[in-house]
């Protein structure tokens, strides 16, 4: 195995006994490593818990990783190679995101060449959602690329192409559908050997249905959504990054879709400067600028000074995030819930199981 097909580029010299790799799952605290001796199992050598400051010094997948090779157990990861890419979200370590006293970064995915921004072209539809995707990506030092998805759904996928074209024109768009599979052939200049991929988007966009349709077989389950709410459900098996036949390699973490809804605040302010700027100077401090004697945002609307259409856009990407940050506190109860549902059943298990 030559770990460059796993997108490894050399680094000057790697210290005698250590050999590299590249982590392709993680579960609790065990990881799996590609490496040119095959795959093999590796933990954290004890320095890390004692050296790494944050969570971001913790090795994820997609990393490369410096190892002592152990043939007969678990081997041992020493260092975390530099990353060219990431993408880190909140942790929030069960507590609801209002009440968590520290919130952590964690990373969820390394060393991308492109961010497939994924957003689907059936009723929700929204090019807004796609600009704030795209300040993460931005950020993250991967690629962007934007995928309209189920365009069976529609009868002119090229129009909504069009209207995103027109917002960003300089970055690519493509429409496809992973039932058919139209349009997926316009993904292969980026599915190049070596390279690496990772999907960003909401919950039922298609995400596991065009990684079974790029893998050509499924790994993934799809399982229905109903088209009225959008509300997808996945099993994701446990494997994180996957090798397409192309010789491309797809990271999927369950820490990456979740990342499909957190909120993108800060990237919206940076944007939006020009609008907050307003604020400042409203009679009240608590001014909702709809109808407020003394405001500056309708004052400034009125003779011109700020532009109706980005106030507009500015209206609806805050809209957007509210609805963001409701889904993600959604999720993050979720989470807590089925971490006390686990802890329970193995306290179950512990008294003797259930009782018949
Ligand atoms: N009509 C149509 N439906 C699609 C297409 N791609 C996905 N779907 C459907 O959309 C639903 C959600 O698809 P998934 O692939 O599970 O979406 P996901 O992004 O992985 O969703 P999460 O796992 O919740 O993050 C399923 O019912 C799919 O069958 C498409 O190209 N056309
Ligand atoms: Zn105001």
């Amino acid at each position: 195995m030559n770990l460059k097909t796993y997108g490894y580029t050399e680094i000057e010299a790697i210290p005698d006994g250590l050999i590299s790799g590249r982590v392709t799952e993680l579960r609790r605290e065990r990881f799996t490593v590609m490496t040119e001796r095959g795959e093999v199992m590796a933990v954290l050598k004890g320095a890390f818990y004692h050296s790494a400051e944050t969570r971001i010094d913790f090795p994820c997948v997609g990393d490369f990783v410096l190892l002592q090779y152990n043939e007969s157990g678990d081997s041992l990861i020493v260092t975390v190679l530099p990353r060219r890419s990431k993408f880190s979200r909140a942790d929030y370590s069960g507590h609801a995101a209002g009440y968590a006293k520290t919130v952590r970064e964690q990373v969820v995915a390394t060393n991308f060449d492109y961010v497939f921004i994924l957003s689907s072209l059936n009723w929700d539809f929204n090019v807004t959602r796609i600009m704030r995707y795209l300040t993460q990506a931005r950020q993250s030092g991967g690629q962007p690329v934007v995928i309209l998805t189920k365009a069976d759904l529609v009868e002119d996928p090229y129009r909504s192409l069009a209207e995103v074209t027109n917002n960003i024109p300089d970055v690519p768009v493509h429409a496809i559908c992973s039932h058919t599979g139209m349009g997926l052939n316009e993904l292969n200049p980026y599915l190049l050997p070596g390279k690496t991929v990772v999907f960003l988007g909401m919950s039922g966009v298609g995400k596991s249905s065009l990684l079974n349709a790029l893998m050509e077989q499924e790994v993934m389950k799809v399982q229905d959504i109903r088209e009225v709410d959008s509300r997808g459900r996945h099993t994701t098996t446990h494997r994180q990054l996957f090798m397409l036949p192309s010789g491309t390699m797809v990271i999927d973490t369950p820490g990456m879709r979740e990342l499909g809804l957190i909120d993108a605040d800060e990237g919206i302010r940076a944007s939006f400067t020009d609008v907050e700027k307003w604020f400042s100077l409203c009679r009240f401090t608590d001014c909702r600028h709809q109808a407020e004697p003394g405001c500056a945002v309708l004052a400034a609307l009125a003779d011109g000074s700020l532009l109706r259409e980005r106030w507009e856009l500015y209206v609806a990407q805050q809209h957007e995030n509210k609805y963001v940050q409701d889904k993600t506190s959604y999720l993050i109860d979720k989470r807590a819930r089925n971490k006390m549902i686990a802890m329970q059943s193995k306290q179950t298990k512990k008294n003797g199981g259930w009782k018949k």
